[in-house]
């Protein structure tokens, strides 16, 4: 069974493949084009998939009939088509938990960053203008009991909620799909509509599931809509909302400042404008990036394919309907 693995990922996932004995194809060039990765996917049986550049989608599906099974080195799945992949009797695995501490890190690194105004000061050192002690400037605000809205009350969230809770005895709120009933236990987290959700939170994050019918829901009208003192945290993808509106809110004080790890477009470019707001702390898309969380992802990912050259099924399937 030949393994295609785009990107080389940590060295625990390639050796049980080798042990596995299987073939893996990993290019030189992990920079390769649509035409090249394609034809790649073509020579292959399986596919592990970092990233999420390349879609898999009805067209993919059509051109690839050889690919029988798809290991992501991710917990979303937004780059697959699952509805195809199920016609096409295609497996998908992905990554979950292990990188649900990791990525809600990033979230809580960020709120705080904006928080107290951590990329602005860091500048301010980095370009000489450190200054004397002064009492009204560079005034960040207190997280001590405020309310966080968590959209996407999934594994991310609840660990993101967990720790506001216990750091700062925020309130929490959230909108999810389905009420999340170990959440309100354990940390008294309250279930509301999306409309009150974005109008009661003093900080937004963002950790739910993306699809592209989802693309843009945090626009013009929802940034109008929310607290003057908001924060804005987007940790889950870039989609979610449109980067020129949030700027624009940003800019307009319509909301208080934005801590972005996925962007709109991604990456971006170095010349946003965005970037040269004071409120704004960027980061490339690292939420996982911890040799914890990726060396369990590379471990989970090779144990999808490992179990699928067995003939059995995938241990953290996302289209379980796959073998109805
Ligand atoms: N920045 C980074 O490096 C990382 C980003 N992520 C992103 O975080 C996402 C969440 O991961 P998990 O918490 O493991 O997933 P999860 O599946 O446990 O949680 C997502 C939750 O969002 C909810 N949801 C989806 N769409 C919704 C909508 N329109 N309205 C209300 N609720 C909705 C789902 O019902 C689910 O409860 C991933 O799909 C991925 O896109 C994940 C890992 C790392
Ligand atoms: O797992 C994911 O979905 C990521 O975005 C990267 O870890």
């Amino acid at each position: 069974m030949k393994v295609f693995i785009n990107k080389r990922i940590p060295e625990i996932g390639i050796t049980m493949l080798e042990e596995a004995k299987l073939e893996l194809i990993i290019p030189e060039n992990e920079h390769l084009s649509y035409e090249e990765w394609l034809a790649y996917c073509k020579l292959s049986d399986v596919i592990l998939n970092v990233g999420g550049e390349f879609k898999f989608d009805p067209y993919f599906f059509k051109e690839c009939p050889n690919i029988k099974a798809i290991a992501l080195y991710s917990v979303g799945y937004d780059q697959v088509n699952i509805q195809s992949a199920t016609e096409n009797a295609v497996p998908i695995g992905n990554t979950p938990d292990v990188l649900s501490k990791a990525t809600s890190d990033v979230s809580f690194l960020l709120m705080q960053s904006v928080a107290r105004r951590a990329s602005y000061n860091f500048e301010k050192v980095k370009t000489g203008n450190w200054g004397t002690f002064d009492p009204l400037h560079a005034l960040g605000q207190e997280l001590y009991g405020k309310t966080l809205g968590i959209f996407g009350l999934g594994r991310i969230g609840f660990e993101m909620a967990k720790k506001s809770r216990k750091a700062f005895d925020m309130e929490i709120i959230y909108h999810n799909r389905h009420r999340n009933v170990e959440a309100e236990k354990e940390i008294n987290a309250r279930y509301v509509s999306f409309d009150e959700l974005i109008k009661q939170a003093d900080v937004l994050s963002i950790h739910a599931s993306y699809t592209a019918e989802q693309k843009d829901l945090f626009n013009n009208a929802v940034f109008e809509k929310m607290k003057s003192n908001a924060i804005f945290i987007n940790t889950a993808r870039g989609g979610f909302h449109d980067q020129k509106a949030l700027y624009e809110a940003l800019k307009n004080k319509q909301i208080w400042g934005a801590g972005l790890d996925v962007t709109n477009p991604e990456p971006m470019s170095y010349d946003d404008p965005i970037l040269e707001l004071s409120n704004v702390c960027v980061l490339p898309h690292i939420g996982s990036a911890t040799e914890e969380a990726r060396n369990g992802m590379a471990k989970m990912a090779a144990e999808n394919i490992i179990a699928f050259s067995k003939g059995e099924k995938l241990p953290t399937c996302v289209n379980p309907e796959v073998y109805k």
